[in-house]
């Protein structure tokens, strides 16, 4: 049997919502490895994709190997220094989930000739509606950031970022952005139940209005301030819903944004710390 070509280091929520994108694509199982310190949590992923499941220990990998990291951003410095052989040794390339952690840390620990990618994902990629930003430097080469690119499309959108700096504001945006939506979900749901509509209806008309207007924003190609208008009759429901919305939703996106850079800034350092 032929080496896997993809190896995931982790077993958790994004390794499996990108190792079931792989399969749906049709990437067979025996071209994708797992490694992760708990048996059940890997043979899990083994049982349902016929993915090969190892323990968490680095092995050499093929020569055309990507090396996914997709454990925790703080655990990375015990992680990474025994993968450093294995990807030093062939052209294969290194792409990291780690929030907040930099390519520069990254090629710290792996050595200045490992090819090193960063990606950051969101959960929706576990039914293939994920957005995912990129970013590598000028070494990077074209077929090494498609063979990156390759494994984010197929659990969604990927968006490449020329700037590693800006990294820090999409994760706040996108990666963290699911838990916002559906925070907002549950607010709208709990404010028709306020109002007496039962709580399953009062969750359809939620889940379906966000996704309505989701794919509206998306697909009519206008600003959402003009498909907003479109709703807003004057000295009507909606411009009375609106002026208490405005009250605070600005400000809090601006601030709750704001709050994810820092903090995702904070873990950065303190990796980057741990690391040294
Ligand atoms: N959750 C999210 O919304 C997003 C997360 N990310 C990033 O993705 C990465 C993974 O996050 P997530 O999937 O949520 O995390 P999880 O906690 O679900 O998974 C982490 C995995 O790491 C494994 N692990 C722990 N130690 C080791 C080791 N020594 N070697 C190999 N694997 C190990 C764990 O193994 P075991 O199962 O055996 O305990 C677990 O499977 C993080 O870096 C995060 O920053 C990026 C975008 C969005
Ligand atoms: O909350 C976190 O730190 C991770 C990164 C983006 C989404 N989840």
């Amino acid at each position: 049997m032929s080496e896997p070509r993809i190896i995931f280091i982790g077993a958790g929520n994004m390794a499996r919502a990108i190792i079931a994108g792989l399969r749906r694509r049709g990437i067979a199982g025996g071209d994708i490895a797992v490694h992760a310190p708990h048996l059940e949590r890997r043979e899990a992923l083994a049982r349902e994709f016929g993915v090969i499941s190892r323990a968490a220990e680095a092995v050499p990998v093929a020569a055309d190997a990507t090396v996914v990291y997709a454990a925790k951003p703080k655990q990375i410095g015990t992680i990474l220094p025994s993968w450093r052989a294995a990807l030093e040794a062939g052209p294969g390339i290194f792409l990291s989930l780690a929030a907040g952690v930099t390519s520069a840390s990254l090629k710290r620990l792996l050595g200045p000739k490992v090819p090193v990618l960063r990606c950051m994902p969101n959960t929706p990629a576990q039914i293939g509606a994920g957005m995912t930003t990129l970013y590598a430097d000028a070494s990077v080469t074209a077929e090494q950031r498609a063979a990156a690119e390759a494994i984010l499309a197929a659990v969604g959108r990927c968006l490449w970022l020329e700037d590693e700096g800006l990294m820090d504001a999409a994760t706040a945006l996108a990666g963290s952005g699911p838990a916002y939506v559906l925070l907002f979900l549950e607010a709208l749901e709990d404010a028709g139940v306020f109002q007496g509509l039962p709580r399953a209806t009062a969750r359809i008309l939620a889940q379906e209005t966000v996704l309505g207007a989701a794919r509206l924003a998306k697909e009519a190609q206008m600003a959402p301030s003009n498909l907003r208008h479109q709703v807003t009759s004057p000295a009507g429901t909606t411009a009375a819903a609106l002026a208490v919305w405005e009250e605070g939703l600005r400000a809090l996106a601006q601030r709750a944004v704001q709050a994810a850079v820092d903090r995702g800034r904070a873990l950065a350092q303190m990796t980057e710390e741990h690391n040294q």
